[in-house]
């Protein structure tokens, strides 16, 4: 039902369209069937039998391909919105709600429920038509006997009574099997992100196949099996009351009730008739009940990615970037949401307010990270380091820095102007950023100035990678590189940008010594020569004397602001 209502949402001019065409279709399949009888009768032919069974049977074929291929349009143009949907989705949710909700299970709707939901979409074409034929099989044998009509539909009516009865616990697993198939999701992107680890270590890649992805992927089977045998048996106990009600009609009722022969003969004609499309409907409704799961599954995650702000609709303005970009920021935190934080203890005055935790780790309470309040000034023309110890917070202020995170409190001022709903989306653009877990894309999207070839060429070069890719087209030769030069290739994009704001997080990790060194003291002198905006999270403290501004965080709060350029050049 959600099905149809979800084809119904794409296109109501269609769907009317495609019952047209069906019931045609169900209608000729009966006419059909009134003369195959016609035929079979020792009544008289009328004369032109010939021209009209050709005609109907004309009838029957086009009405059925045309709903069927009307139906597969509606079907591919739902599902084509569907994959829009959920990619617009993607796009436009905030970053921590898609932190939120975790790699495996986007990527689990993205192609396991859009696939079940084209199995059952695709499936319904045939349906239509099946069920068009089975109400005008009911029709006609309504007029060729009451009683038999009212016996064989009070019969169907229990047999649908019976199966829905089994579909109902089919349903539920096939609920707990889709649930079960984000877990899988899970082991499988741990299998192939941690093949390494696993291939040096028999006892954990033992370990991993059995509990985890052996052990999800053999309760999925289990759950199959078990839907699929109660589906069968349910299908079974079906069919036997058909042929129960079958066995009623002739050898109680028409013995009784003297039912002439003919009639008996139309009624064996019309059952047999029948039996094709209500086997075809049959097997269609795991697929039907697979698809129904998934497009809950669908709302779900469109409702979850919807539920905060979308961030497709923020406005923008075309307008020149910031000139000389000064970076304020004023009182800001930021906290990590838990899912489902533990009630604070009864007791007198409740649960204390949380403070600072100047002096060591926070007390874990089960609530997530919380970073700040943080009042830090970024100059133009200045290098700002930002270090600290492994979950000091690094990372998290620069999503905030580059409007990825919005603040809880606080706010964002670039040159006097606050950074609100209304300008993030201009600001980001103001902002070049390399993350620890960045993406290369193998062609540079989004320029469309003339000459970007050489531009990248004459980069290739300075970063010291031409021996190993080359540029055409604005696209690259490849990424196949280390993890090094993949970081190159990412600071050429950045360059390429010429933003004024550059947020580089442990960029030179993986630079061999001397490359380190021209990042220090070549590239990002350069950056600060030009103006920029320039903040760098880095370990490395043989290079925090190239610092103008140097912030030292702990748990969360900045323990220090010490200025080494400054130091240096009084010395
Ligand atoms: N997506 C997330 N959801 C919940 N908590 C998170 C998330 N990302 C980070 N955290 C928490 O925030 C804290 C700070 O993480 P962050 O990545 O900012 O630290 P960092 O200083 O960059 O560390 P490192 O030097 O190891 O990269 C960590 O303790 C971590 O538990």
């Amino acid at each position: 039902m959600q099905l149809i209502k979800f084809l119904i949402s794409v296109s109501w001019q269609r769907i009317v369209a495609i019952i047209a065409a069906g019931l045609v279709c169900g209608a000729a399949n009966t006419y059909l069937l009134i003369l195959i009888r016609s035929v079979v009768s020792p009544e008289p032919q009328p004369p032109d039998m010939l021209t009209r069974f050709a005609v109907t049977g004309v009838v029957v074929l086009a009405s059925g391909v045309l709903s069927q291929v009307l139906l597969i349009r509606l079907a591919q143009e739902a599902i084509f919105q569907l994959r829009a949907d959920l990619s617009s989705g993607v796009v436009s949710a905030p970053l921590e709600q898609l932190e939120r909700l975790g790699t495996h299970r986007l990527i689990a709707t993205l192609t396991e429920d859009v696939r079940s939901l084209s199995q059952a979409v695709t499936a319904i074409p045939s349906i239509c038509v099946d069920v068009t034929t089975i109400i005008g099989c009911f029709v006609f044998l309504a007029a060729v006997s009451g009683p038999i009509f009212a016996i064989t539909v009070a019969g169907t009516l229990v047999s649908i009574a019976c199966v829905e009865m089994f579909l109902k616990r089919v349903r539920k697993i096939y609920h707990e099997a889709r649930e079960n198939e984000d877990v899988l999701l899970r082991s499988f992107q741990a299998v192939t992100l941690g093949i390494k680890e696993l291939k040096l270590h028999r006892g954990r890649r033992r370990d991993f196949m059995d509990r985890h992805l052996l052990g999800t992927a053999g309760t999925l089977r289990a759950q199959n099996v078990e839907a699929g045998s109660k589906f069968s048996v349910a299908q079974g106990l079906g069919q036997t009351f058909q042929l129960l009600t079958m066995a009623l009609i002739l050898f109680v009722l028409a013995a009784a009730m003297h039912v002439p022969q003919e009639t008996m003969v139309a009624y064996v004609l019309i059952t047999t008739f029948l039996s094709m499309p209500m086997q075809n409907f049959m097997h269609r409704i795991p697929d039907l009940l697979r698809g129904d799961v998934a497009l809950k599954k669908i709302r779900g995650m469109n409702l979850s990615m919807t539920s905060g702000p979308n961030e497709d609709l923020l406005p923008y303005t075309e307008r020149p970037a910031a000139g000389e970009a000064r970076l304020e920021l004023a009182n800001v935190s930021y906290s990590y949401e838990m899912h489902t934080p533990p009630p604070p203890p009864p007791g007198p005055g409740g649960p204390g307010p949380k403070g600072p935790h100047p002096m060591g780790p926070p007390p874990d309470d089960g609530s997530g990270f919380a970073l700040g309040p943080i009042d830090l000034t970024f100059e133009p023309g200045q290098i700002t380091f930002i270090v600290g110890g492994n979950g000091s917070g690094k990372s998290t202020l620069a999503k905030l820095i580059t409007g990825l995170y919005v603040p809880r409190t606080g706010s964002l001022v670039l040159d006097d102007e606050m950074i609100d709903q209304s300008n993030v989306e201009w600001y980001r653009q103001n902002t070049s950023a390399i993350f620890t877990d960045f993406h290369l894309f193998e062609d540079y999207l989004g320029f469309d100035r003339t000459g970007i070839d050489d531009e990248v060429r004459h980069y290739l070069e300075e970063l010291q990678i031409a021996h190993k890719v080359t540029v055409k087209d604005g696209q690259l030769s490849t990424i196949a590189l280390s993890q090094g030069q993949r970081k190159r290739l990412a600071l050429l994009t950045a360059l390429l940008e010429d933003r004024q704001i550059y947020l580089f997080d442990e960029w030179a990790a993986d630079q061999e010594p001397r490359f380190r060194e021209v990042f220090y003291k070549e590239i990002l002198v350069n950056l600060r020569n030009r103006g920029k905006t320039v903040i760098v999270i880095t370990h490395d403290d043989r290079y925090f004397d190239c610092a103008d501004q140097l912030v030292k965080l702990e748990y969360g709060q900045v323990a220090e602001v010490t200025y080494p350029a400054k130091s240096l050049q009084v010395a």
